[in-house]
């Protein structure tokens, strides 16, 4: 399912959970009126124990609740941490809802929990969360503590109240840098739920940390980034704290025979962290742009089969050229073709020569096909706008991609061409549109050119992927910036070489 992988997707969360709300809030009600009743008393259960189970359930219903209603629907879905902590809810909460209170009421809550199964997330969403957070952080250089504290929005944003992190959530995001190798980030997210422990956060019933099992990972990942000096110290204090720990009666003596060898030379502070787009994330967090590009010019052009309709354009990059197109669709046309997209995305894949198409976590988004003959009427007209404006031929391209973004979602840089043996179909060209304006992040960031391009609604980036001897031009490459705010809808129409027979000629020099 993994419904993390689309923002739109993920908004029918908000409806369901409010109804979860709504159910439960009925529940806990018509529990306590049957307390009252003459046939709860006849009851060999104590009723005391269960009325304290009531109260159980209804301090569930108020956390649920208090979460729901502090921010807007449109946050719970497009700020990471406040979708982070709803699909928390969802799996660590409401999953669990029925394990520490009575059979008798268990039975109903399971029916109403059931109900909604195969709609609700499971834990390959909450990892795709947590995953998505360290992500941003290492893109956009957060620190632990202001990603933990919500923080990293720099420009003040009102109507979306900053949201922390619990000792559990930092736990559980450090936890997925554990499975995924991440020793930095497992270190410093158990650092921050340890600060965060010391400092007198709560850690709710339902949670799973402890200040063991953070001491504990934190020891393994220092241990395996090969910093057995800090390793060593933690241990120790490991075994002090919990002399019966099973990580501790376990790797004892392993911990022993390397203290014994080891001199205690000083080490880094940190694992380091590599990072492995770097040109790639330089550009989306702002550190390169537009490098040595000189002499752009941007103008106004109008279209004589378009009915002479003029649309602003700007050169972003000379040679090889890209241009940034602007209002080539307007907010009427994009809401049609979202409400036809949104029945028909899927999750989106990458194909590699040995391994075909898959789903995998370099691109994070949905995607849905359109047929011109889905729409008769938009498509088509849209088609003809997009080959006035390119020059370029539509006739057998393949179908328009709609790409809905995910949290986090992000596409890491590769070459649009696709066919390598089949220049005929390779996508000679690529148009991408922009059908959200993005508050921060998701900018289109071409890595070898240093060029970044912010997602504003309507705005068209266009380029060639291949040369005019059929080339692939390296220079192409791109990639989709993660979203760190806000929600990324883009449209692209790839041109493909043989439509463009007559319209793209050979060039003079191998290098056109
Ligand atoms: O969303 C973007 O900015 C880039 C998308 C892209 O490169 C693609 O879909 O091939
Ligand atoms: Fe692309």
């Amino acid at each position: 399912k993994e419904i993390f992988r689309s923002l739109a997707k993920l908004r029918s969360l908000v409806t369901i959970e409010n109804k979860l709300i709504t159910d439960l809030d009925t529940h806990i009600q018509v529990f306590r009126e049957f307390i009252g009743t003459r046939d709860a008393k006849n009851l060999q259960q104590d009723i005391i124990l269960v009325s304290l189970r009531i109260n159980t359930l209804e301090s569930r219903l108020v956390h649920a609740k208090t979460a729901m209603i502090a921010v807007t629907d449109d946050a719970h879905v497009t700020h990471p941490i406040h979708a982070f902590h709803m699909l928390k809810r969802y799996v660590k909460f409401w999953k669990t809802l029925t394990d520490d209170i009575d059979s008798i009421i268990v039975q109903d809550l399971h029916t109403f929990l059931t109900k909604y199964d195969d709609q609700l997330p499971d834990e390959s969403d909450f990892s795709g969360a947590c995953l998505a957070i360290l992500r941003l952080q290492l893109t956009y250089e957060i620190s632990t503590r202001d990603m933990a504290d919500g923080k990293f929005i720099q420009k003040t944003k009102p109507d979306i109240p900053p949201s922390g992190m619990s000792v559990d959530d930092c736990y559980l995001i450090g936890y997925e840098a554990y499975k995924a190798n991440d020793t930095h980030y497992c270190v410093k997210w158990m650092e921050e739920g340890l600060r965060r422990y010391k400092e007198g956060y709560s850690i709710m019933p339902w949670e799973s940390s402890s200040e063991i099992a953070m001491l504990q990972l934190k020891t393994e990942c220092l241990y395996k980034a090969d910093m057995f000096n800090k390793a060593w110290s933690h241990f120790q204090e490991l075994s002090m704290l919990d002399p019966k720990n099973d990580y501790v009666l376990k790797n004892r003596t392993t911990f022993e025979a390397i203290a014994n060898t080891t001199n205690n030379e000083t080490e880094r502070l940190y694992p380091p962290r590599t990072v492995k787009f770097k040109d790639f994330n330089d550009c989306c967090n702002g550190k390169v742009n537009h490098k040595g590009n000189s002499g752009l010019v941007c103008y106004l052009k109008h279209y004589p089969t378009l009915g002479f309709r003029a649309f602003g354009e700007e050169v972003l990059h000379i040679h090889p050229r890209l241009v940034l197109i602007h209002g080539v669709i307007d907010d009427h046309e994009i809401d049609q073709l979202k409400s036809v997209a949104v029945p028909k995305l899927r999750a989106s894949t990458t194909s590699t020569k040995s391994k075909g198409s898959r789903i995998t976590p370099s691109r994070v988004s949905n995607t849905a096909w359109l047929e011109e003959t889905d729409d008769n009427i938009l498509l088509p007209r849209i088609s003809r706008r997009l080959e006035a404006i390119t020059g370029l031929n539509t006739e057998n391209a393949e179908p328009y991609q709609l790409v809905n973004y995910g949290i986090g979602g992000h596409f890491i840089p590769h070459m649009d061409v696709n066919n390598a043996n089949d220049t005929i179909k390779a996508r000679v060209a690529t148009l991408l549109i922009y059908l959200t304006d993005v508050q921060y992040g998701g900018s289109t960031v071409f890595d070898v050119l240093g060029v970044k391009v912010d997602a504003r609604k309507g705005d068209a980036a266009f380029w060639f992927n291949l040369k005019k001897s059929g080339e692939f031009d390296k220079d192409s490459g791109h990639g989709s910036c993660p979203v760190l705010l806000g929600e990324k809808w883009i449209i692209n129409k790839w041109f493909n070489y043989y439509d463009q027979f007559s319209k793209r000629k050979c060039g003079m020099s191998e290098d056109e």
